[in-house]
């Protein structure tokens, strides 16, 4: 649909010899968030890595905005539209002004213009702008979130993918990046994010998807598992409830 983002048709494969991922079928439209839910080790990071193109399937297609990206490069994913936050990444040491603009360089055309872009990243962290010349080694792991996502904004993505976030953040940081994440929303962006938490995850996406031993089980928007908690804790438990 010309709304689908992504669209990821029968997507297979593993790491070597161990499959972990059997036919993937998924879509996220413009402005949609999704969110991947399941017990530990079903596969939710293994298909993020997969999508942002550091591990190669072995079937499947993965579409971003219409065109076939499935043996396209990280990099060049960047390039179409592609932006990924997986665990804190970030150069230690250098500053967090300098984290910014090594990203800002490849969409400005002159040292002034990079300024404005990475200002305009930092205004919308005030905690960050506040630490802008130290170290990102220095930085708290929420505040490392919000560099990343600050880079996010910077990229200005169609399409953003999340491995858990909210792992190990106070409550008060994870809310201040969900809101985030609803402005990205709010503005076009799909999103898709992998939440532990299912009432993490109810929170912030229009459907949960739930996976178990390398496929799709379920899926349903927030409105259907709040009526029905007890779907909701059989399908967190992996079915074991
Ligand atoms: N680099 C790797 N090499 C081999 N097997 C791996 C590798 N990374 C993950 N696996 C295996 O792939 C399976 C799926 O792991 P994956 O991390 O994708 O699950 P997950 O649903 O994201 O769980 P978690 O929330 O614990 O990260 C697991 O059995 C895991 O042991």
């Amino acid at each position: 649909m010309a709304n689908d983002v992504l669209e990821v048709t029968g997507l297979a494969g593993g790491y070597g010899a161990i499959q972990v991922l059997f036919g993937i079928d998924l879509t996220v439209r413009r402005g949609e968030t999704v969110a991947l839910c399941g017990p530990n080790g079903v596969g939710k990071s293994t298909l993020v890595r997969m999508l942002a193109g550091l591990t190669g399937p072995s079937a499947g297609t993965v579409r971003l905005n219409g065109v076939d990206i499935t043996s396209l490069p990280g990099p060049k994913r960047v390039r179409l539209g592609m932006s990924t936050v997986l665990g804190q990444q970030a150069f230690g040491t250098l500053s967090v002004r300098d984290n910014l603009r090594v990203h800002a360089y490849p969409n400005g055309r002159d040292d002034d213009r990079v300024e404005t872009v990475v200002d305009g990243a930092l205004a919308v962290f005030p905690r960050l702008a506040a630490r802008a010349d130290q170290p990102a080694a220095n930085l708290s792991g929420g505040e490392r979130q919000m560099l990343v996502l600050a880079k996010t904004l910077i990229q200005r993505p169609t399409l953003l993918l999340i491995d858990e976030f909210s792992l190990g953040l106070a409550p008060v940081v994870v809310g201040g990046l969900l809101e985030l994440v609803r402005r990205l929303a709010a503005a076009g962006v799909a999103t898709l994010l992998i939440e532990q938490s299912v009432n993490v995850a109810m929170s912030v996406a229009d459907r949960l998807l739930f996976m178990e031993h390398g496929t799709i089980i379920a899926a349903h928007t927030p409105e259907e598992l709040r009526a029905a908690p007890d779907l909701a804790r059989r399908l967190v438990l992996g079915g074991h409830a």
